[in-house]
């Protein structure tokens, strides 16, 4: 099954609360929403305020991708504000072994995320720790950036050890998805589908979110 997460950074922040009921209306399976540090990457989004609020507008999942400094900080505060998903990034944690059973001890799916230009060893470790692993296809910081091919041999390693460790690992993708790429991403082993330009830029969200989706059951086929 595929799991398509419409990515909020590229929603009109000012109509957050019908942009979330729009995509969730369209058939979207979770909410992905981009926390920017300002240190971490060269951008800076919203923190657990906005959470809480965009919780109370929807029913799906949301999968909070934490792109922001010594995440073991914040945790609990969005895990409060109504996650389900935390994903950390590997390179943000010294201890990330301990900052995903922080957030697993608070009942929610753990993730970790690794840059593009960071190998899949980097997740190796935890393999059998996490709910989840994002496979970054673009470098972090920005909605709108052109899908890495590279990116797709680091998604086919892994998809190979969860195999062996964790079968029903979820592996997620996050950059540059649209109808093109994610056949692609979904052959090298991705289940989870971030989209945010190709889902917010066009006027009819369900026939975005329709044709994404339907592009990747192809690619299972
Ligand atoms: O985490 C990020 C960017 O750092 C993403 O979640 C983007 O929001 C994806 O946007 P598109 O590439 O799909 O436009
Ligand atoms: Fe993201």
């Amino acid at each position: 099954m595929i799991i398509l997460a419409p990515s909020l950074l590229s929603a009109d922040f000012a109509a957050l609360g019908a942009e979330v009921k729009e995509v969730q209306d369209s058939g979207a399976d979770w909410l992905h929403v981009d926390v920017m540090d300002g240190r971490f990457v060269p951008n800076i989004t919203l923190g657990p305020p906005i959470v809480d609020a965009v919780s109370k507008h929807t029913s799906l999942p949301l999968d909070v991708h934490l792109m922001i400094e010594n995440p073991e900080r914040y945790i609990g505060d969005f895990a409060k504000a109504g996650a389900a998903v935390i994903t950390v990034h590997a390179e943000a944690c010294v201890h990330l072994h301990r900052v995903i059973h922080q957030i697993k001890e608070l009942g929610l799916k753990a993730g970790v995320a690794i840059n593009p230009g960071t190998p899949a060893s980097a997740v190796r470790e935890v393999l059998e720790d996490v709910d989840l692993v994002l496979v970054m296809t673009v470098n972090p910081g920005f909605g709108g950036q052109a899908f890495i091919p590279s990116t797709l041999r680091k998604i086919r390693q892994i998809r190979e050890w969860a195999n062996e460790v964790h079968p029903d690992l979820l592996i997620e993708v996050d950059g540059g998805i649209a109808e093109a790429t994610a056949p692609l991403v979904v052959e090298a082993g991705a289940n989870v589908l971030v989209a945010g330009n190709a889902v917010f830029g066009r006027s009819d969200r369900a026939a975005a979110i329709e044709s994404i989706r339907s592009a990747a059951t192809q690619a299972k086929l």
